[in-house]
Formats: structure tokens, sequence, C-alpha cells
């Protein structure tokens, strides 16, 4: 009896990120870049391919490829799909292509730990546990054809599939992963709101307080530390953007552009393209969002019904990627436009400096469009995003807590005097500690405490102004606590913001 090539059936056996791969049963690894993966499953059957799956990053997904790879040696051929703006923009499978081709040398990453670089103008990361040998091995035995549409995919899988099956170039091969812990400290679980003048500051304050007080779970995706609803106040990020010198956010100027034009601008409906939020805001509903909340406010500037919706209630029937971000809200107050977002899920770490400048991008265009039809000058508010569930996937740990080591301390040295619940002027009159609370700015008085209790007095500004910044009630606690040593004891003198002094 002659066995033909079908009959042969190799078990893919994956190792790492199992549940975002389509399994089969034949000899050629289908790499789909940005591009839905189960657009190209329906095509074959499971006999012609040994897995199917997305490559996105080239730092942290080739590899989770490699190392599933080198699992399963009976995988004899890849296919690299390349086909969308975002395989440019993220350079994965370029990476990937060129590790195979150009191959790879040994470096540090952007936080200092040893990895392989791969040879690319596209910056690829492999783990140093995997000996260069053995990636050496898997350069020479694997063959390899970039491919720019799913058809031509499907055809060049199906050509393969002709050929005479391959003995495995390998017994399987698995290197040892190490996994960052993390040091969780108490915290609420729900609504947290923080606050930054920038985009790049927010983001390092949001994984700071993820880091710290987020609850590790288990998803499908693996595992992540998570907290829920973080509302994010980005309150001066300039018109032209801001990238800090140098840039530790994960995008880059050039990205901007192009996931702008995603939130921008309609598209139509393509294969392997889950959808756009431009698509969902211009079109999908038959009707341009963006184009109505515009038309509302010039017609009534402090409308309470700039509304755009991108969740459709059919998405829970069909569709296996339904939109991150879920309703925005356009609101004018003191002449100034703001824009509020809401997002089922938001992975912080990876996705939300793109979403935040994106709807930056988008509060911009509708102040714009606004200005240009009415008689009044409106400023550009606040950005402020609530992401329900608020996310670090475990791979991103130890680069989150780097940044966070890097950057947080110096964040937070910045010293914001304007706490917007007002000052207070603490002396002591009448042989009682007097304050008055001020408003910000104008310095208007708007209450005063007295009495010889520091505690008593904080508690009740505290029961009285319960947003006031967590340094500031600090800063008062302490103060009211000298007020009252030199209320006690009269031979130290009491001036705010001073040291107590001993009276001469
Ligand atoms: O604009 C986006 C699109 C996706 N995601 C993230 C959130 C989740 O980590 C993942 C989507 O997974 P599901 O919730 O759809 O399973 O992608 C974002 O943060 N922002």
């Amino acid at each position: 009896m002659t066995i033909t090539p079908s009959n042969y059936l190799f078990n893919y056996d994956p190792h790492y990120k199992a549940n975002q791969l389509i399994c089969g049963y034949g000899q050629t690894a289908i790499i789909t870049g940005w591009t839905v993966k189960e657009s190209v499953a329906r095509y074959l059957t499971s006999k012609e391919y040994a897995v199917i799956g997305n490559l996105y990053s080239p730092t942290r997904g080739i590899s989770p490829l490699i190392r599933n790879l080198l699992a399963n040696p009976h995988v004899a051929s890849l296919v690299i799909l390349q086909s969308t703006k975002e395989d440019q923009n993220a350079g994965g499978c370029q990476c990937l292509l060129d590790f195979l081709s150009k191959g790879f040398r040994a470096g540090v990453d952007h936080i200092g730990k040893d990895v392989w670089i791969i040879n690319s103008n596209v910056l690829g990361y492999i783990d140093i546990e995997i000996p260069a040998e053995v990636l050496e091995l898997i350069r020479e035995s694997i063959v390899y054809r970039e491919v720019e549409s799913i058809s031509k995919v499907v055809d060049h899988v199906k050509e393969l599939n002709k050929k005479e099956k391959k003995k495995s170039w390998s017994n399987p091969l698995i290197f040892p992963f190490t996994e960052t812990s993390s040091k969780i400290r108490p915290g609420t679980k729900y609504c947290h709101r923080i606050e930054g003048s920038t985009i790049a500051e927010t983001w390092v304050r949001i994984l700071h307080r993820i880091k710290t007080t987020g609850r590790v779970r288990p998803t499908e995706y693996g595992k992540w530390q998570e907290l829920i609803n973080i509302v994010a106040v980005v309150t001066d990020e300039p018109l032209d953007f801001y990238f800090p010198e140098p840039n530790y956010l994960p995008i880059r100027r050039e990205f901007i552009n192009d996931y702008i034009s995603q939130i921008l601008d309609d598209s139509s409906q393509r294969e392997g393209i889950k959808y756009t939020y431009g698509q969902r805001l211009r079109s999908w509903f038959k009707k341009d969002q963006i184009q109505q909340v515009i038309d509302l406010l010039v017609s009534d500037i402090n409308s309470s019904r700039a509304v755009m919706s991108l969740w459709d209630v059919n998405d829970y029937d069909n569709n296996d990627s339904p939109p991150c971000l879920n309703h925005i809200w356009i609101r004018t107050i003191d002449d100034e436009l703001s824009l509020t977002a809401t997002f089922r899920s938001n992975d912080m770490f990876s996705a939300w400096p793109s979403n935040a400048m994106g709807l930056r991008a988008l509060q911009i265009h509708i102040m714009r469009e606004i200005q240009n039809r009415i008689n009044q000058k409106l400023k550009i508010g606040p950005l402020v995003t609530v992401s329900q569930s608020a996310h670090i996937y475990n791979d991103c740990w130890e680069y989150a807590d780097k940044i966070v080591d890097a950057e947080y301390e110096t964040i937070c040295r910045e010293k914001k005097y304007a706490d917007p619940s007002g000052s207070y002027l603490i002396v002591i009159k009448n042989n009682q500690i007097f304050v008055e609370h001020i408003t910000p700015g104008s310095g208007e008085i708007v209450n005063c405490y007295f009495g010889k209790s520091a505690r008593k007095i904080y508690n009740k500004i505290a029961e009285d102004s319960p947003g006031i910044g967590i340094k500031h009630a600090m800063y008062l606690g302490s103060e009211l606590q000298k007020a009252e040593i030199c209320l006690k004891d009269k031979s130290y003198h009491y001036q705010q913001d001073k040291p107590l002094t001993v009276k001469s």
C-alpha cells in the first residue's frame, strides 16, 4: 500500500500562547501578521497546516514563535503574510524575515537585559536562553516565503502540501523561560483617578498604579495584572504631541499618523481586518457620528448629547473581536472642549498610549471644525479615558517595572502647587489654630476652621473637601500638627511652611 502525503499527521504542540493559535496536523506554519488568523484558516483543512497564528510585535512576539517552532521540529516551512498597514508599522513579519535571512547578534534590550538582536532595521529581540547554535539550526532547517494576500497564502500552502513530507530536523527542544513575579501592595480594586499633564506622564503613573496594586488573574491570553476602572485625565498634551527624549513610550512619532487615520477616517470592510474605529465612527451605523457631534455642538455648544457609539449590540453574536473602545463623549465647559472615552478592555502597556494619542487627535479635529463655524474661541480641554479592565500582560511586567523605576520618581518630583480644591492658610490667633480655605488662583476666602486640635481640623477639612490632592492633604496634616505643638509649647513660634523655631 502506498501512503499518500496527506495520510501523515503531525501534532502541533504549542508551549507558549497556546490559546492564541490555531493548531493543525501539517508541516507548514502560517504567520498572519496583523491579519485575523481565522480568515486564512477558513480556506484550509487542518491537515494542510501545522499552526496558524498572528505576529504583532517584533520585540515580544518573535521569541515565543521561535520557542514553539523549536518544540515542534516537524514544521518544515513558514508562510509569512504581510498585507496590512499595521504590519508595516509594527514590523514584526519583516523582522522575522530578517532573522531568517540575515541572522542575529548578541546585545541588550532597552531595559538592559541580555538578548539576541535580530539583524534588521526593525528592532526585534529573541530570548537569550535559546543558544545561538539552536537559532542557527532553525534558520538552516526551515524554508520560508513572504506573501502579500490571503489567497496567495492559500495557494502556496496547497502547493507545499503536494510535496513529500519531510523528516523532523531535530528532537523537540524546550528552553527555560524566566517569568517575572510581582510584589503587590494592598489597594482599592475599583475606580482610580490618575492625572498627568501629558500622555507620557500619565502612562508612567498608570503603569505604577497597576503594577503596585493591580490584581493578578488568569485570562484566555495568559496572566495579566488588572485594575477595574482607571480614569486617566491628561490635562495638557500639546497639539503636536509630546514624545519624551529618549522615547520610553511603546510608540514612535512616525507610527502615530497612521494610527490617527484609523480613528478619524472611514475605511471599507476588508477580509482579515477586524474593524477600524474610524469605520465604526464614520459609517458602521450608516451615520457619520463625528460629523453629527460637530453639527450638534455648532448649534448648541452646551449640549450634553454629543455621544459617539462604537459598540454594536450585534457584536455579541457575530464578532470575535468586538471593539475595545466603546463610547466617546464631547463636552464643553468654560470654553474648554473635553473628550471622554470608555474602553471595555484596555492593554495599558502596549495599546493605551496610541489609543490616547488617536483620541487626542479626534478631540483636536472636532475642536477645530467647531471653531471654524462659530464665533467663539475654544480651548482644548482634558482628554479622559475610562478603562474598565485596565491591564498589563505578564510578558510586559518586566518592561513596565523598568520604566516605572526609571521615570516615576522624576515625574513625582515635579511640583504641582495648584490643587483645584484650593489652598489653606494657617496661623495661630486668639490662642487657637485658625485656617482659611481660599480658592485657587484668585484667593477668595470660602471657609474657615478654628480650634485647638490639629486632628479635629484636618478631619473636618477631609470631610468638607474629599477631592483634595493626596500630597496636599499630607502636607496639611503635618502643618496643623506643627501649629498644635506651638499652641501647647509657647516657646515655639509657628509660621506656615517654615521649620519650628524657638522664640528669641
Ligand atoms: O484599541 C485597542 C484594541 C485592543 N486592546 C486590547 C485590550 C485587550 O487586551 C485586547 C482585546 O482582547 P479582547 O477583550 O477582545 O479579548 O486588546 C486595547 O487595549 N486597545
